[in-house]
């Protein structure tokens, strides 16, 4: 898939809008909880330039009536059923118009069958992406042997055949049988790589016009777990409950959760945990205003469940799609009330024997409050699929998004062909190459360059009650809100959110990146307007509290380390380019020896690394959180080594990219875009060793980019890090210490600075051995003190890193900014760069921080 070039972004006239409408049942949070996930994905998409989601409720289906979270009334569910076919035209009337008003390119289903009917109606594709289908449902309300009345199998006809409308199943991981696609092939094969694009899937033919996929190539493609991860650290999730940390660190913690469902009898459970055990009840409709039983905790309507699910050592809750997918993507043991009118159950219950661990507790025990020996019978379980070989990965929803992707892209093909064909041409053959039995289109490799991805997002509510499910679906889909690209689209839309994802984006903001050691005032003149005043405000929004009083920094701390992902990425997309001019291309400082240049010095930090890691030709090291490659290209040319750079700011990668390719070693390094603190598993005990210069302070805690890291190597692998810490002089009570260390915070994009007590101990807790650790900031007879760099030495090529620099810096930025010749925010980087300059330069006089705690680390050999 070519992305757009900037050429075709700059005219804009070449811009087409893509519209995805997502319909996702109120049959179950998971369902909601999954479609977050892929349309997360499909707005991450290279090429997608996202107006943002918007949400529509509408009766799309009939739903499954639950008076209990484990039961289902089939009376009422079956007259629902009847209730709604009776008005299915009229809804699907309703529903081709609204598509038409919407100009949808096309319908994803998870998984009402309507929207299927609606999308063939007006001749646009549709996919559905589930696990089931209602028609299974329906059917599974009746137990073996029961017969099904024949009006009733007569709806489940009409249901199966709405399904039929559907060109492509994206079949997720827990299926059951889904009549509709009976017989369709696989395709292309069971699992599909990452790495890999999916092989084209069209096969499309025309009539009348319209354009539909073949019958015999409609098509199931499955993908791996679709999975909401933990964002928050156990720490902070518990805390935040009221959980004393006496409590959480002396007991095992059970999660019960049933999905925003009733628990009828939650309020008479009696004694029901083990001794030294405490549970968690999600704040659903089910235990709000109750009394709970003792050593219950309750948790917020809106909790984020992943991270409730990394607190807890076991769940109970019922088999559903969330649960289930978030139980397996935390390695946590399930124990499940059953539900045996629920045949999806079965699909589930696979999945979570081959892929986790799970127990059956029945009905009667589980309201009887019989629990204590399934919950330990569960703790001792390893939550995990145990036979590496046949485990699924976890990326399920960024695969499925370039499945959809691709599969927009066969039928826009089709369409593009069919509307530039001259009637003249006869020989549809050099058009088309026939295979088994489809078309298969030959667009020209430029075709889509001039497509870009705009996405809405449309929801439905079924069933549950509707409060909880909005509440919940809004703060989910707050979470795409803060993915979704902020930028103006080709009607000049207005914008929300800011994230640098996408590589047309980041031309919108940067502009044409270009190797360039020089130009500072050119990068900054071309950054788009809105987009800089956007990333500049995202970042000191997240300051402006404890700006103002530093007295309840611990609330503020927890909002950064929730967004620590959003508010490093806005960070450096705007001070990027004043570190690269007033710096250099390597982000950190370095001992400085007497009679060294700046250079030197920085050269010889790097080197440092690549001594301390034993780099030579045949290795294969990680960049944790690269920059734009500074030192990633000094320890390639002194070692030979592999560097693989891994960062989240795709200016930066762009800019590696840009002098890796200038500079003749882009044979030597690869990138990876991706969040240090959820690194993708492909990356799982790739490498012989890994380095971070100065990053890992990004991360909400270290222990959780240090666990990423330990995971990346091979056993026996080491890593090497220089640490921004607070060192023992540091006195949290002294108020002066406290405003200079808030400062370097602000100034540099860190959540919370640890001490070097915690760096060091969160290295041990997540495995890693310590070999050796040193402050290097610590002085000799040697050296000059670190920071004096930025304190005033002035030598030429300093100069601008000097005070006198800074200043005239900041002067002459001010000046291009009122005249309009750089983009708005630039002065207020400049000015809070230097207030960073000169909170470090404190910080290093009083002694009370380091930005060089040197540690080497290694992974044990047996792990
Ligand atoms: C942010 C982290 C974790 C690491 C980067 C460390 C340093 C490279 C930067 C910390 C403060 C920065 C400043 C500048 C360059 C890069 C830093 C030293 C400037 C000198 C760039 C030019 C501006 O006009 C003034 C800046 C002061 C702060």
């Amino acid at each position: 898939m070519s992305p757009a070039t900037p050429n075709n972004l700059k005219n804009k006239e070449n811009l087409k809008s893509f519209v995805f409408c997502y319909y996702v049942s109120g049959h179950g949070f998971g369902h909601a909880t999954r479609v977050v996930q892929v349309a997360s994905e499909i707005l991450a998409l290279p090429r997608a330039i996202s107006n943002g989601a918007k949400y529509r409720h509408a009766l799309i289906d009939a739903g499954v009536k639950q008076p209990l979270a484990y039961t289902v009334d089939r009376d009422q569910t079956i007259h629902d059923l009847q209730a709604f076919m009776f008005r299915r035209k009229e809804m699907l009337d309703r529903e081709t118009n609204w598509l038409r008003e919407v100009k949808a390119d096309i319908v994803l289903s998870d998984a009402p069958f309507l929207p299927c009917a609606a999308a063939a109606a007006i001749g646009i594709p549709s996919s559905i992406v589930s696990n089931f289908t209602f028609d299974a449902v329906y059917s599974g309300l009746y137990q073996d042997g029961e017969k099904i009345d024949t009006s009733i199998k007569k709806l489940i006809n009409q249901v199966i055949t709405d399904y039929k409308k559907s060109e492509l199943l994206v079949r997720l991981p827990g299926y059951i049988p889904i009549p509709s696609f009976a017989g369709t092939q696989l395709y292309p094969e069971p699992k599909i790589s990452t790495v890999q694009s999916p092989k084209k899937l069209n096969g499309f033919s025309t009539k009348n016009g319209i354009k539909t996929l073949k019958k015999v190539n409609r098509r199931v493609i499955d993908v791996p777990l679709v999975v909401r991860k933990c964002k928050t650290p156990r720490e902070i999730v518990l805390d935040n409950l009221g959980i004393p940390s006496n409590v959480y660190k002396t007991h095992k913690i059970l999660l019960v959760s049933f999905g925003g469902q009733n628990i009828e009898s939650i309020d008479r459970w009696g004694s029901l945990m083990p001794e030294g055990w405490i549970a968690i009840a999600c704040g659903s409709q089910g235990v709000e205003g109750k009394v709970l039983p003792k050593c219950f905790y309750k948790c917020p309507v809106d909790a984020y469940i992943p991270d409730l699910t990394n607190a807890a050592d076991v769940v109970m809750g019922k088999l559903g799609y969330g649960t289930c997918s978030e139980c397996i993507g935390h390695a946590k043991p399930f124990i499940y009330v059953p539900r045996p009118q629920f045949i999806e159950e079965k699909g589930l219950k696979r999945l979570m024997e081959t892929q986790g661990s799970c127990i059956e507790m029945p009905k009667e025990d589980f309201e009887s409050g019989k629990w204590k020996n399934y919950i330990l019978r569960a703790y001792n379980m390893p939550g995990k699929c145990q036979d590496s070989s046949k485990r699924l990965t976890h990326d399920g929803g960024e695969i499925a998004a370039k499945i959809l992707e691709q599969f927009l892209d066969d039928h826009l093909a089709m369409v593009k062909i069919e509307t530039t064909r001259s009637p003249q041409v006869t020989n549809v053959t050099d058009l088309f190459v026939g295979s088994n039995g489809g078309i298969i289109p030959t667009p020209s490799s430029n075709f889509y360059t001039e497509h870009t991805i705009h996405v809405f997002l449309f929801a439905i509510y079924l069933s549950g009650s509707p409060l909880t499910f909005f509440q919940r679906l809004f703060a989910l889909l707050s979470n795409i809100f803060v993915m979704a690209t902020a930028i103006e689209t080709n009607n000049n839309n207005a914008i929300d959110g800011h994230v640098t994802d996408g590589h047309d984006l980041i031309k919108k903001h940067h502009g044409e990146i270009i190797y360039e050691s020089n130009g500072f005032v050119a990068k900054i003149h071309r950054k788009d307007s809105q987009l800089n005043r956007r990333a500049v405000n995202t970042y000191t929004d997240l300051w402006k509290e404890d700006r103002k009083d530093l007295s309840n920094k611990d609330e503020t701390i927890k909002k950064r380390r929730e967004q620590a992902q959003t508010m490093t990425n806005a960070f450096y997309d705007i001070v990027t380019d004043f570190y690269e001019y007033g710096w250099g291309e390597s982000f950190h400082f370095a001992r400085t020896y007497k009679g060294d240049t700046f250079e030197q010095s920085i050269k010889r930090h790097e080197q440092f690394l690549a001594l301390k890691l034993g780099l030579n030709e045949k290795h294969r090291t990680l960049d944790v959180g690269c920059g734009v490659g500074g030192p990633l290209r000094e320890i390639i040319r002194l070692s030979g080594a592999h560097v693989t750079g891994l960062n989240n700011n795709g200016y930066q990668i762009e800019r590696c990219k840009a002098y890796a390719k200038k500079l003749g070693l882009e044979s030597k390094t690869d990138y990876v875009k991706g969040d240090f603190t959820d690194m993708t598993r492909e990356l799982d005990g790739k490498f012989d060793s890994a380095y971070a210069m100065e990053a890992c302070v990004h991360s909400p805690k270290l222990e959780i980019v240090y666990g990423e890291v330990f995971r990346t190597l091979k056993p026996g692998g080491l890593f090497c890090t220089f640490e921004w810490v607070t060192t023992p002089k540091y006195d949290e009570n002294n108020p002066e210490h406290k405003k200079i260390i808030f400062d370097i915070e602000q100034g540099n994009s860190i959540p919370s600075l640890s001490s070097h007590t915690q760096a060091l101990e969160a290295a041990k807790k997540v495995g890693f051995e310590v070999l050796e650790h040193q402050d290097h900031a610590i002085l000799e007879d040697s050296n000059e003190p670190w920071y004096n760099t930025l304190k005033g030495t002035i030598s030429l090529s300093g100069f601008r890193m000097t005070r006198v620099g800074r200043w005239l810096t900041h002067k002459f930025v001010a000046s291009l900014e009122f005249l309009h010749l750089v983009a708005p925010g630039s002065t207020d980087v400049a000015s809070f760069l230097n207030k960073t300059a000169d909170a470090l330069v404190l910080g290093g006089e009083r002694e009370i921080f380091t930005p060089m705690m040197y540690i080497l680390l290694r992974k044990p050999k047996e792990t």
